[in-house]
C-alpha cells in the first residue's frame, strides 16, 4: 500500500470548451470543468445528456470536434488513449473471460512492460486493496458481479494511472452491494489520492462519492458545485428539480419592493417572499420548494394553501404526504415523525404554508423546464 501511495502521480484534469457531435446533432457543447489533483468529481445528468461523450473524449476513445483537454501540464490532443495514463472502469467493461483474476489485473502492467517479479508483487498489492486476496486464480465467471467490478477497479489502478475514469461502475449491481462498493471505492480513492471522474445518473451515488458535481443537461453544463450547494442553491430550474425532490408552482411576479417580492399563483393567491428578486412585474416564474419546506396545519392561515391529502407514507423517521391543490397540482410535504404524529386520513383537507424564505424562483420559460 505504501508503495503505490508514495509513488502516486495524480494530476489535475482541465476540460475546456469541449464540443462534440455525432452526425449533425450536438452531443455536448462548450463543456468546461476542472478536477484538482487527487479530487473526485461526478458528472451527473439524465440519460442522453452527454456524460459518456465527455468521458470518452477524456479517455481518448473519441476525437472531440473542438475543445482542449489537459492532464497535468500536457495537452492530450495528440496523445493516444493508451498513452494517456488513464485507468478506466465501465459498467460493461468486461474482464477478459479466459484470463484469471491475477492475469486480468496484470494485463496493463504487461502492456507497460513491467518486469515479471514486480508485476506479481503489484497484482498481490492490488488484490489486497480490493479485498480479493484469495481469488487470484479464479476465472471471472467464478466471481459474483460485485467481485468482478472489484477486479475491474484493481485492473484500472494497477498501472498507477494519473486519472481514474468510472462510467456507471456499479450500475449493474443491487442497491446494498452498490453502497458497499461505493464506500470501498471512496476509501481506495482517498488512500491512493487518484484524481477521479465518475459518471453516473444516480444522484445519491454522485453525492456520496464526489466532492463536487458537474451537472449536465442537454449537452451543456448547468452548474458545478459541492453536493450541498447544488441542493441548497441550485442555479437553474433543471438543477433544482433534478437534485432531490422539488415542488413547483407557476405564477407571475406582481410587485417587487426593496425587501419583498409578490408572486400571484395560478389560483389568484399571492405569495410574499421576504426578499427582492430580480424580475420585472408581469414576468412568468416557477416557484420551487422542497417537501421539507412545506408545513401542514389543520387550521387555515394567512398565506396557507388548502390541500387535499392523497396519501401519507411513513418512511423511517419521516412522514411523507402526497397532496393535491384545488386545480389538480400535486405537492409533496415531509415532516419528521414523532411518537405522537398521526397519519391523516386520505381526502382530509389540510392547509399548507410554504417557507417563503427558502423557496427558489426561476424564470418560467419553456426551455428552462426539466
Ligand atoms: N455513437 C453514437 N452515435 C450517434 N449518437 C450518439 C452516439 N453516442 C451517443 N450519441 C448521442 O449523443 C447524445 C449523448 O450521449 P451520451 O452517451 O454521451 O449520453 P449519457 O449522458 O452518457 O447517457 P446515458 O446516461 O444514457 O449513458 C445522446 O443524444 C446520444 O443518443
Amino acid at each position: 500500500m505504501r508503495d503505490i501511495a508514495d509513488t502516486k502521480q495524480s494530476k489535475r484534469l482541465s476540460v475546456r470548451s469541449l464540443t462534440h457531435s455525432y452526425g449533425a446533432q450536438d452531443a455536448i457543447r462548450d463543456v468546461s470543468f476542472d478536477i484538482e489533483a487527487g479530487e473526485i468529481v461526478a458528472l451527473l445528468g439524465p440519460s442522453g445528456c452527454g456524460k459518456s461523450t465527455v468521458l470518452r473524449a477524456v479517455a481518448g476513445l473519441i476525437q472531440p470536434k473542438a475543445g482542449r483537454i489537459e492532464l497535468g501540464d500536457e495537452d492530450l490532443a495528440g496523445v493516444s488513449a493508451r498513452s494517456r495514463g488513464i485507468g478506466m472502469v465501465f459498467q460493461n467493461y468486461a474482464l477478459f473471460p479466459h484470463l484469471t483474476v491475477a492475469e486480468n489485473v496484470a494485463y496493463p502492467l504487461a502492456c507497460q512492460k513491467v518486469p515479471r517479479a514486480e508485476r506479481r508483487a503489484r497484482v498481490e498489492e492490488m488484490l489486497s486493496l480490493v479485498r480479493l486476496e484469495g481469488f487470484a486464480n479464479r476465472l471471472p465467471r467464478e466471481l459474483s458481479g460485485g467481485q468482478q467490478q472489484r477486479v475491474a477497479v484493481a485492473r484500472a489502478i494497477a498501472g498507477r494511472p494519473s486519472l481514474l475514469l468510472l462510467d456507471e461502475p456499479f450500475g449493474a449491481l443491487d442497491r446494498a452491494l452498490r453502497f458497499d462498493l461505493q464506500v470501498e471505492l471512496l476509501h481506495l480513492q482517498r488512500t491512493l489520492g487518484i484524481t477521479t471522474l465518475i459518471v453516473t445518473h444516480d444522484q445519491e451515488e454522485a453525492q456520496s462519492l464526489a466532492s463536487r458535481l458537474v451537472l449536465m443537461n442537454k449537452g451543456q453544463v448547468e452548474q458545478i458545485d459541492t453536493p450541498m450547494a447544488v441542493y441548497d442553491r441550485p442555479s437553474t430550474l433543471f438543477v433544482n428539480t433534478f437534485i432531490g425532490q422539488a415542488n413547483l408552482l407557476r405564477g407571475n411576479v406582481v410587485r417587487v419592493d426593496a425587501d419583498r417580492t409578490e408572486i400571484a399563483l395560478a389560483d389568484g393567491r399571492v405569495l410574499h417572499l421576504p426578499r427582492r428578486l430580480n424580475f420585472t412585474p408581469g414576468s412568468p416564474v416557477a416557484v420551487t420548494f422542497r417537501p421539507e419546506e412545506l408545513r401542514l396545519s389543520v387550521t387555515d392561515g394567512d398565506a396557507a394553501l388548502p390541500v387535499r391529502v392523497t396519501v401519507s407514507v411513513p418512511l423511517g423517521p419521516s412522514l411523507v404526504h402526497d397532496l393535491v391543490l384545488a386545480d389538480g397540482t400535486g405537492l409533496r410535504a415531509s415532516e419528521t415523525r414523532g411518537p405522537f404524529t398521526l397519519l391523516p386520513a386520505p381526502s382530509t383537507t389540510l392547509f399548507a404554508t410554504i417557507d417563503t424564505a427558502r423557496c427558489h424562483v426561476f424564470p418560467d420559460a419553456p426551455d428552462t423546464t426539466a
